[in-house]
């Protein structure tokens, strides 16, 4: 006999569960979205030289102290520097260096005028106002000091991640393995997305949702074709899926219908049943096994349903072994902008849509919440998490919304 337990419960029992599994070493323009599995200390600073942000002219400022529009101050210019090219030599004290944008300056240089405020006669330049020390003038390590740790392991790879990790000079970067998870599918009903459709049948939705829930949450989904409501032949598939994968996802057969036999074939695979029933609506005939470490989670066939306990219990497992620091979805107090006129006996994720107006958070439910409505997931950004033992929901209430991705709220 299994207890149904709170959603937390179980959530502590699969984090039980997410060892990190290694890394791997790819190309930096495959790293986006990657977690870092290394610290990077700059190796020498950045930019590695002084360096002019202009177009215009290296100077010492104290000969264009006098200068005016006026009274220009007239300098030798001694040397053109472009960028990528070094100095040939030191600036002295009535000379100035033309350098482009980007140029190494020369020593002895302390300032930099733009190439507007002053006018090229021959091989000298007319200096039309004056400049104070370090005006216009980068320093090396301005930016990046040699030495310093710019980033560190657990860190989300970011555009500006993999601009620093080129500006370093490096190629190749260590990032958390992702988890390959087996999505396996059950189901007398159904029929893949390339077979006909025949009466009684539905195509298998669930394998492509779920597979592009792990691949968001930073898993490797490898989808395995639905099969039918046998038993064996479910527990023989999570054993075949388990020697090749870190996790076995299932959906469907999960209640207690005549043909719902996941919980039963998990045992007859050998693994250990953690728990069977967790405290939440939709989707709480969840099970969960685990066999040798690796975990075996069967979701609702419901494909809401299937979802949203994704989104409540395996996206932070798959985050956590990926290596991600934030594992918990960001929740915010809004307003019921409309009622929900249902009574939550158990506990209740709400489908809703939540956006920021008025300087606060609204709330308008999905439309219809039965557990099978999928398109009610299209709209969805948040779920509102209602107690159980609730009544309905009104206008004006105040409400706890999980976001489910930070970007999806408008
Ligand atoms: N007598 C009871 N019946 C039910 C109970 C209960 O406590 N007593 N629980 C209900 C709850 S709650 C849920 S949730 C569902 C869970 O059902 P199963 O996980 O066993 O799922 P199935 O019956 O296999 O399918 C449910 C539903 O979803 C459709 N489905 C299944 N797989 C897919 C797929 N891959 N793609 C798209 N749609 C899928 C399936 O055809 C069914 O319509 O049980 C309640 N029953
Ligand atoms: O738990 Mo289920 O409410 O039908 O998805």
């Amino acid at each position: 006999m299994y207890k149904e337990i709170p959603l937390e419960e179980a959530l502590a029992i699969l984090l039980n569960y997410t060892k990190p599994i290694g890394f791997d070493e790819v190309d930096i323009i495959d790293a986006l979205g990657r977690v870092l599995y290394e610290n990077v200390v700059a190796g020498f600073p950045l930019p590695p030289f002084d360096r002019s942000p202009l177009d215009g002219y290296a100077v010492m400022a104290e000969d264009t102290f006098t200068a005016s529009k006026e009274t220009p101050v007239l300098l030798k210019v001694s040397q053109n520097i472009f960028a990528g090219n070094m100095p040939s030599k030191p600036l002295i004290y009535g000379e100035a260096a033309a350098v482009a944008t980007g140029a190494p300056l020369p020593a002895g240089t302390n300032a930099v005028i733009k190439i507007e405020d002053t006018q090229l006669v021959g091989d000298q330049v007319l200096i039309f106002s004056p400049l104070r020390p370090g005006d216009n003038y980068i320093n090396k390590g301005d930016d990046v000091l040699e030495g310093e740790k710019i980033l560190a392991k657990g860190m989300t790879i970011t555009p500006a991640v993999i601009g620093l990790l080129a500006s370093m000079g490096k190629k190749r970067v260590k990032v958390f393995k992702k988890p390959k998870v087996a999505v396996l599918t059950i189901g007398d009903e159904l029929v893949g997305i390339d077979e006909p459709r025949l009466p009684g049948k539905i195509y298998n939705s669930n394998v492509y949702a779920i597979s592009a829930q792990i691949a968001e949450a930073g898993g490797r989904a490898v989808p395995y074709r639905n099969t039918v409501d046998d038993r064996n032949h479910i527990a023989f598939l999570i054993n075949d899926c388990l020697k090749e994968n870190d996790m076995v996802i299932t959906t469907g057969g999960v209640s207690v219908g005549k043909r719902d036999y996941v919980k039963e074939s998990i045992q007859i695979s050998g693994a250990n049943t953690l728990f069977w029933k967790v405290n939440i609506k939709p989707g709480t005939p969840i099970v969960c096994g685990e066999n040798n470490g690796r975990l075996i989670i069967g979701l609702s066939g419901n494909p809401a349903a299937a979802m949203i306990t994704f989104y409540m219990l395996i996206r932070p497992v798959l985050q956590s072994i990926s290596g991600t620091r934030q594992v918990a979805l960001p929740d915010v107090t809004a307003t019921m902008e409309e009622s929900f006129n249902k009574k939550s006996k158990q506990r209740r994720m709400l489908r809703a849509k939540v956006c920021w107006k008025n300087g606060g958070y609204y709330a308008v439910p999905c439309g219809t919440q039965s557990p099978g409505a999928l398109k009610s997931m299209l709209h969805c950004n948040a779920l509102i998490d209602i107690p159980g033992g609730s009544g309905p929901l009104n206008i004006g209430e105040k409400v706890k919304a999980i976001l489910l991705s930070p970007n999806y709220v408008s």
